[in-house]
């Protein structure tokens, strides 16, 4: 099913303005009465990549059903592999599949997902939240608020949209106000030409940014531009599995890896992108597509296993929408992220919520009183 959520504010980025998400929500109903639970989610519909929502849902229930119908949910990984030949590309798709067996395998054995993941070496993630209304001192002020509430120190701010000289006076304006007390990074989503980002990345590291997130869209440029300032460069879109990750470890073309379940193909792809990056001495980030609970979830189960998390996480999506979908919300304190310990998962969707907020669901039924009532 498809939830529509409203934010609360609009999320800015240099590709699309958020004033919504829209979550695919997957469930697999397995013979032994266990059903699993996983998300499918994207960044301003088909703005950032080849999937959107309503094609995860027409996909997932027309060509995935199928081929998984009758098999053996408790062979997650054999199972994905069988997707894997029938189905290609669709990696959106496959990892909110894919959470869905893990979190009913999860179930089924009584253990945290992030043990079905190879075990987990920690419970609580660091945080990073961004900073995106399109107004500096909106910003400053965003970023105070969540300073004195402890729930995020890192700051990532979407620029890219915006002459370069505005944004550079941004960033340094945003890094001047908070000092010491916050790091601060941006994500350029592609936004600039290599000669831009030459100018532009010595600019951000004269102004205090820690660490420059996809400035240019190809590798070869990013490989170029690595290591040339004294800002550290870390690769997003041109991470889209364990092949690009190794092409790009190869030419040692970022000094970070934003690891996503969903551009990876799922959460066993990500733990092999995350070994190349550490085999390769690339550090590590774990990545959100601003998925909602779920999504955020299983990222957090698999980023608690990965060996170093230098950069710590920006799992906050749930944090920008104004309504929540667990029984038990997610807990946000001191800066981190709990990962959950229950079976699979570990959360319960709020089935009254998910019904209200379901397209086509209570919420389009109800008439609503007109202005004479
Ligand atoms: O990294 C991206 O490009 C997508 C996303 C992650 C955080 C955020 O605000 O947008
Ligand atoms: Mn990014």
């Amino acid at each position: 099913m498809i939830l529509d959520l409203p934010t609360i504010r609009p999320h800015k980025l240099s590709v699309a303005t958020m004033n919504g998400q829209v979550l695919t929500i997957v469930r697999i109903h397995c013979s032994d009465g266990i059903t699993g639970i996983g998300e499918g989610t994207t960044i301003g519909g088909l703005a950032y990549g080849g999937e959107s929502p309503e094609s995860m849902k027409v996909n997932i229930d027309t060509w995935f059903a199928p081929v998984m119908i009758g098999q053996d949910a408790t062979r997650v990984q054999a199972l994905m592999a069988r997707i894997g030949r029938m189905v290609r590309e669709n990696r959106f798709a496959k990892s909110a599949v894919e959470t869905a067996l893990l979190d009913a395998h999860g179930k089924r054995l009584g253990l945290p997902v992030s043990e079905l993941l190879g075990g987990r070496r920690r419970d609580r993630l660091p945080v990073a939240w961004t900073l995106a209304s399109g107004d500096t001192a909106r910003d400053i002020d965003e970023a105070g608020r969540m300073l004195d509430l402890r729930r995020h120190r890192i700051f990532k701010l979407k620029i890219g949209a915006r002459a370069i000289r505005d944004d550079i006076a941004h960033v340094a304006a945003i890094k001047s106000a908070l000092g010491d007390r916050a790091m601060v990074r941006v994500d350029v989503n592609m936004a600039w030409s290599e000669s831009e980002a030459a100018f532009g990345m010595a600019a951000l590291a004269d102004a205090g940014c820690e660490l420059v997130e996809q400035p240019v869209a190809s590798a070869a440029a990013l490989t170029r531009l690595v290591r040339r300032f004294p800002v550290a460069l870390m690769a997003d879109e041109s991470l889209t599995g364990p092949e690009s990750a190794f092409e790009l470890a190869r030419v040692h073309g970022a000094d970070v890896f934003a690891v996503k379940l969903e551009q990876s193909g799922g959460a066993f792809n990500a733990l092999r992108v995350a070994a190349i990056a550490d085999a390769a001495g690339i550090g590590l980030y774990g990545g959100t597509m601003l998925e909602g609970a779920v999504g955020t979830v299983v990222s957090a189960h698999a980023f608690a296993t990965f060996a170093r998390l230098d950069w710590g996480t920006e799992l906050f999506g749930p944090l920008l929408l104004t309504e929540e979908i667990l029984t038990e919300p997610l807990d946000y304190s001191d800066f981190e992220l709990t990962v959950p310990g229950g079976p699979g998962l570990g959360v319960t969707l709020d089935e009254d919520r998910v019904a209200f907020f379901a397209r086509d669901g209570i919420r389009k039924t109800i008439s609503l009183p007109t202005a004479r009532g």
